[in-house]
């Protein structure tokens, strides 16, 4: 009998022993997966290279490469600065907040950008190769498109609660240099969440000091709030705790795949320790972005596809005469709980419905090296079983503690900041807003129910009985406050939620 103890978010001590007799090994080798490379920037863990520092001072590869340290942030601090040779950019980006440091408006404030933005040199950028640069520059086109596309939408919402539509046409000064940025990237041309909005959007007050929430600030805004602000850097202070997610995953895997117990155990012990605090810093987000806030700043993180601002998508005047349509910037593009969702084979169990198409579609707005990464997760994990060699201990219902733990917040976050204060259909990533979140959340709660009822309890310790007792009895509740809430809220928003555009 293996035994052992975790720690859960409430620092209660988690004993764990077999919960499950059940053992299924399948004996596999990882193919077709990435060639290792002999560079000395990576560590080789299995065949994904995992960036083993930062590779501070280079600037030929992507920002954007999973890694030990920096996990899923850029593996630099991002350029917060353009150079003077983009002072006409970096100025209109400076004034352009609602809200101004020096307690001024700026030119979002009373809908004077899309007028200054016809003063904007077409910049050429074909000749830039510099990562760093490269990356500054896509979050700061991403940031003046979105602005351009939907300043009117955000006037006419602060007017009368409703959205209207946004602009259709890109001018071409940001259309082309965005398009020639996007494409170097192999990003869309449209604001991203990793790229641009939260995780290429913070510095270091102190540079000599670690990327902690008290130690950070914001390069661009739209609105200049400190709930903006606090909204955005508590998903970076989130990220930072990243790099041990990655090990970990890692960890488990070479484990699973070595059929090394006591390794295994370590691993997803540490995993849940991991997880737990990300979610203690997500729990952080009610005090540092208030709720009445959020949808004064949101207007500008809406995509073109799937929402009712742009019906006709969007010309990139320059570059395509065809209408474009891109999701919203949304932390549905995060990569920790893909990660989590595929290292524990969460992803395979989603309903075959066009709410999980939808799911699968927000995995392509992320950098190049993250999609891969969690490629790689996902077919590893599978491939190796990770499932059937931990569901015999109950640190494995730990690690999928957290990820419910994680998705019961957010779906508390997405109550109080958005459904209680709008009814607007759709969310910024353009996801029907009650029936997307609960989609995943419901399956996290169904799968732990599943794995609830295969336990043996004879094989308990009389605490362990108590402690999955408690877990299932909150699975149980949640999913039946899951189910009746989703139901009202289906009655109140009607037939716009059936609406599901991938
Ligand atoms: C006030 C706080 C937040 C609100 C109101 C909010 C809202 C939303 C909404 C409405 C979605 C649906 C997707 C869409 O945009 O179409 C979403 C997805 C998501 N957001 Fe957030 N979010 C918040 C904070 C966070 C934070 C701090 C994170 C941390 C990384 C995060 C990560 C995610 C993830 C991973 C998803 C996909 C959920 C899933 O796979 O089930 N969100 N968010």
């Amino acid at each position: 009998m293996i035994k052992g103890i975790i720690k859960n978010h409430s620092q209660n001590l988690y004993r764990f022993d077999r919960i499950h007799s059940v053992l299924f090994i399948k004996n596999s080798t990882l193919i077709g997966a990435f060639s290792p490379s002999q560079s000395k920037f990576y560590a080789q863990s299995h065949n994904f290279n995992i960036l083993k520092d930062s590779t501070e001072h280079d600037t030929t590869l992507p920002s954007f490469m999973v890694g030990y340290k920096n996990g899923f942030l850029p593996r630099q601090d991002p350029l917060a600065k353009l150079p003077d040779r983009f002072y006409a950019l970096e100025h209109l980006l400076q004034n352009m907040p609602i809200h101004l440091p020096n307690g001024g408006e700026g030119l979002l404030a009373k809908g004077q950008l899309g007028n200054a933005v016809k003063d904007l040199p077409q910049f050429d950028v074909s000749d830039i190769t510099d990562q760093r640069l490269l990356s500054a520059l896509f979050r700061d086109y991403t940031f003046l498109a979105s602005s351009y596309l939907l300043e009117p939408c955000d006037i006419m919402y602060r007017e009368r609660k409703s959205y209207g539509i946004g602009r259709e046409i890109l001018p071409k000064n940001i259309a082309i240099p965005l398009s020639i940025i996007a494409n170097k990237l192999n990003a869309f041309p449209f604001m991203e969440y990793a790229l641009s909005y939260s995780l290429y959007n913070y510095q270091r007050t102190d540079s000599t000091k670690p990327v902690v929430y008290s130690n950070l600030k914001l390069i661009r805004a739209f609105a200049g709030t400190p709930s903006e602000h606090g909204f955005i850097l508590v998903h970076v202070a989130m990220v930072a705790h990243s790099g041990n997610l990655v090990k970990y995953t890692m960890e488990t895997i070479e484990a699973t795949q070595e059929k090394d117990r006591a390794k295994f155990n370590n691993a997803l012990k540490n995993l849940s320790d991991t997880m737990n605090l990300i979610n203690q810093e997500m729990e952080t987000m009610w005090e540092r972005s208030n709720s009445d806030d959020y949808l004064k700043f949101r207007t500008f993180i809406m995509g073109s596809k799937n929402q009712p601002m742009f019906p006709n998508g969007v010309i990139y005047e320059g570059v395509s005469e065809k209408p474009l349509f891109y999701r919203g910037e949304s932390g549905a593009n995060d990569s920790m709980i893909p990660c989590m969702d595929n290292l524990l084979q969460i992803t395979s169990k989603l309903p075959k419905n066009p709410l999980t198409e939808v799911l699968k579609d927000f995995r392509k707005y992320r950098p190049t090296n993250h999609k891969e990464f969690l490629d790689f997760v996902q077919r590893s994990a599978e491939e190796v079983n990770v499932r059937g060699y931990a569901i015999q201990v109950s640190l494995y219902l730990a690690n999928m503690d957290q990820i419910r733990a994680f998705r019961h917040r957010h779906w508390n976050f997405t109550k109080e900041y958005i459904i209680k204060n709008t009814a607007h259909p759709v969310a910024t990533g353009g996801s029907p807003i009650v029936t997307w979140l609960p989609n995943q959340l419901g399956t996290i709660l169904d799968q732990m129910n599943k794995i609830g009822q295969t336990i043996d309890y004879n094989k308990l310790t009389p605490e362990n009985k108590i402690i999955i007792d408690e877990i299932v009895n909150k699975v149980n509740a949640q999913e039946r406050v899951l189910k009746r809430e989703v139901k009202f809220l289906k009655q109140q928003f009607g037939s716009s939620q059936d609406r599901v555009v991938i």
